[in-house]
């Protein structure tokens, strides 16, 4: 136990990102009216390189001009490796009225590439008078975001979330796969021979596991939000569902979704069933009564709680009443 206490992450929803292009602006609308948390216009990847200018428009007129509701609103910028990011990031901040909540910066390498991004916004907030400072989210997508996490997570107080991006992950890391993020045909284990007769079960582990955690870790420990990113095959809701959770038991707090099929998934997932929550109710309860009575560990239902138990189930409290409030 440190003496440093770890500190919250911003209190907002984050369950669902919903993702669209910015060359698609047709959608735009369908995306300000959906149940996503937050809503990403996209500049990056989804954008062909002959459409980035015009997309760039598209997404400035519809800041201004799109009633966003309560959503958090937020425009993932090109690479700071194309010559596009610069003018994302001046246009997002010159022509737009202020509605911008964040700015998701991919393929974070380093926390001088965040630095970066910071002294242009900064300066512009400045000479604007801006009063409301603009948030920023990052993608862990590369070899080099995942070895430089944890000082990405902390490079600046204007970080907010950051997101596992499995398809840029896989091919910077070199995997062998084409898959966006869920289960991987090839990674699994075969069941010792020896046992069940030679029959050999196979036993799917999960490459996402390594970076998940470590991005949890990085963002529990600098007051950032960690959020599960996207899941490629849409037509696969039982899937999207099993990943989630997975994220979702390791700490997460949302996941993306690239089509409005997975809007209700993640939703759900990431919102505390009632079960869960009266169960965390019942331990706090519990405690309350055995350190009235000066006990620090007692039984309920025929299992151990102690003061850690407490601390977890103020995690499903607390994350049911920010989905509440
Ligand atoms: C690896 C990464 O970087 S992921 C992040 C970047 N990727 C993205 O942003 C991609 C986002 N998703 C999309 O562009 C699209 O959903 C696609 C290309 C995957 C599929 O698009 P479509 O073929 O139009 O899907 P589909 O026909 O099933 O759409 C059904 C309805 O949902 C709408 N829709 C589709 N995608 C979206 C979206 N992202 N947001 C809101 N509405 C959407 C369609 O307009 C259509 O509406 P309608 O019923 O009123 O006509
Ligand atoms: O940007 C997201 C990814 O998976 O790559
Ligand atoms: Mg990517």
């Amino acid at each position: 136990m440190s003496f440093v206490v770890q500190p919250s992450p911003p209190a907002r929803p984050n369950r669902c990102q919903l993702f669209g292009p910015g060359s698609r602006p047709q959608i735009f609308e369908k995306m300000a009216a959906s149940a996503a948390d937050v809503v990403n216009l996209d500049l990056e990847d989804a954008v062909a390189p002959d459409d980035k200018i015009e997309a760039r428009k598209n997404v400035v007129q519809a800041i201004n001009d799109i009633d966003w509701g309560n959503k958090t609103l937020s425009v993932r910028i090109n690479g700071l490796d194309t010559p596009y990011w610069v003018r994302d990031v001046v246009d997002l901040m010159e022509q737009t009225n202020g509605r911008l909540d964040l700015i998701m910066i991919p393929k974070a390498g380093n926390a001088k590439d965040v630095y970066a991004v910071d002294a242009i916004v900064s300066a512009i907030e400045a000479e604007k008078g801006r009063e409301k400072r603009l948030g920023f989210e990052v993608i862990i997508e590369t070899a080099a975001g995942l070895a430089h996490v944890e000082e990405i997570a902390a490079s600046s107080p204007r970080m907010q979330a950051m997101s596992l991006g499995p398809a840029d992950y896989a091919a910077f890391m070199g995997m062998q796969t084409t898959a966006i993020g869920g289960t991987q045909a090839n990674y699994y284990m075969l069941e010792d021979p020896k046992a069940d007769g030679g029959a050999r079960a196979m036993h799917f582990a999960d490459p996402w596991h390594y970076p998940t955690v470590a991005i949890v870790a990085a963002c529990r420990t600098h007051g950032v939000l960690p959020v599960d990113g996207p899941f490629g095959d849409f037509s696969d809701p039982d899937g999207f569902k099993a990943q989630a959770l997975r994220s979702a038991t390791l700490g997460m707090v949302g996941k993306w979704a690239i089509h409005p099929s997975q809007i209700a998934l993640a939703n759900e997932i990431f919102t505390p069933s009632e079960a869960a929550v009266a169960k965390a109710k019942r331990i706090i309860e519990a405690m309350e009564q055995a350190k009235r009575s000066g006990a620090g560990a007692v039984s309920l239902d025929g299992k151990l709680i102690d003061l850690a138990s407490i601390r977890q189930a103020e995690v499903v409290v607390k994350q049911a009443e920010l989905i509440n409030s």
